[in-house]
């Protein structure tokens, strides 16, 4: 499993999130490069310390540190494209499952899984004023000062630590991301301050989860399993939770807000602002996924890719950001329990194929997996 860490601030640069100290800003100022010295000036910046992305944008430096540049071959992928030519991805009316559109809304389920790894949701039973309050608590934490977040801070040497830090900072390619994020390896992890947040998230998480168990029994009888199999072979699922906060960029073309990735779960749900910035990949291109308040977005993780044997995709997808507003998403996922044993489904294993993957337990898959996303 992917380790993150905050970076600890560098002596006499205390830098408060709703303040900036001019010392601060010099010195980041300082390591803003243009892209053409990227390469060079890495090395150099491997011993800067930052302890935020959020402090960092807020110290008002005009250029990107360089060890937030994304490589040139990925730059190419950022270039601005419309989305009016691109197909959007499926919108799924839950109500359908209800009615007479049943069978035609399991169907269309199970197409997006295969085809795309994603869908949005509407019509899930969620009341609006769940998802808002999460959203607000979510803003409220990140609007608090730097050192109440830091109260916080992850303690990347305890496994499956929960807590606060910037996203991907111990990534192997060391290439940084835009964004911080307050991560929960649990539900039992809550910050007592702001006091909204125990509340809205675990509201947010109860509800979230039974819309993602009624997702995964259509899609067990969509792949012809028994009704209760990813509950039987997964075990009680663990349900991590991401709150991710994406500052606005000087160079937002140069970044990302959080790298390209596929989630190592069996399904994740996501709830965002009104702010755009999650791409998702279908075939060779980068899809915008347009926010919708009432909605949230599902992906197929890892672990259902590996069930369904490949029928079903986990889906790539990446957060970038704007130089105007900062963005807030709340990812939340089912786990399979750490010792489940993963493999395809039997059912789906052609008997005259060997199955895709070997066995084995997810505490194992998640440890050999360091995508760079703390899941
Ligand atoms: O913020 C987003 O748009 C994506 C978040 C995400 O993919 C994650 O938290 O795993
Ligand atoms: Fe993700």
């Amino acid at each position: 499993m992917f380790m993150a860490t905050t970076l600890q601030q560098g002596e006499g640069s205390e830098v408060e999130g709703e303040g900036r100290s001019a010392m601060a800003t010099q010195r980041m100022n300082n390591l803003a490069v243009m892209p053409a010295e990227t390469e060079a000036k890495r090395e150099t910046d491997e011993d800067v310390s930052i302890s935020s992305v959020q402090e960092l944008a807020e110290s008002g430096m005009q250029a990107v540190p360089a060890r937030f540049i994304r490589p040139e071959q990925e730059l190419a992928s950022f270039r601005p494209y419309s989305s009016l030519c691109l197909e959007p991805i499926p919108m799924i009316d839950l109500e359908g499952l209800l009615d007479f559109r049943r069978q035609f809304t399991m169907a269309a389920i199970s197409s997006a899984c295969r085809h795309w790894g994603c869908f949005q949701i509407v019509n899930h039973e969620i009341p609006q004023s769940i998802l808002d309050d999460a959203l607000g608590a979510a803003r409220e934490f990140f609007e608090m000062p730097s050192r109440e977040k830091q109260a916080h801070k992850i303690d990347p040497s305890i496994p499956n630590a929960s807590g606060y830090g910037m996203q991907s900072s111990e990534a192997k390619d060391k290439v940084f991301d835009w964004g911080d994020v307050m991560f929960h390896s649990n539900l039992d992890s809550w910050p007592d301050n702001p006091a909204t947040y125990k509340n809205a998230m675990d509201a947010y998480a109860r509800e979230t989860r039974k819309v993602l168990e009624s997702l995964l029994d259509v899609i067990s009888k969509e792949l012809r399993l028994i009704p209760t199999y990813f509950r039987n072979v997964f075990g009680e699922f663990e349900q991590p939770l991401r709150v991710n906060y994406y500052p606005p960029c000087p160079q937002p073309e140069l970044v990302l807000g959080l790298r390209t990735h596929t989630d190592p779960l069996v399904l994740t749900a996501l709830l965002e602002d009104q702010t755009r910035g999650l791409q998702v990949k279908n075939g060779d291109k980068w899809i915008p996924v347009d926010p919708e308040s009432d909605a949230l977005v599902i992906f197929v993780g890892d672990q259902l890719q590996i069930s369904s044997n490949n029928q079903y995709k986990a889906v790539s997808h990446r957060a970038v950001v704007n130089n105007k507003k900062a963005r807030i998403s709340i990812a939340m996922g089912l786990a399979p329990n750490a010792k489940a044993r993963i493999r395809p489904a039997v059912q789906l294993v052609d008997k005259a194929a060997t199955s895709r993957y070997e066995t084995r337990t997810y505490a194992e898959v998640r440890a050999s997996s360091p995508n760079g996303v703390r899941w």
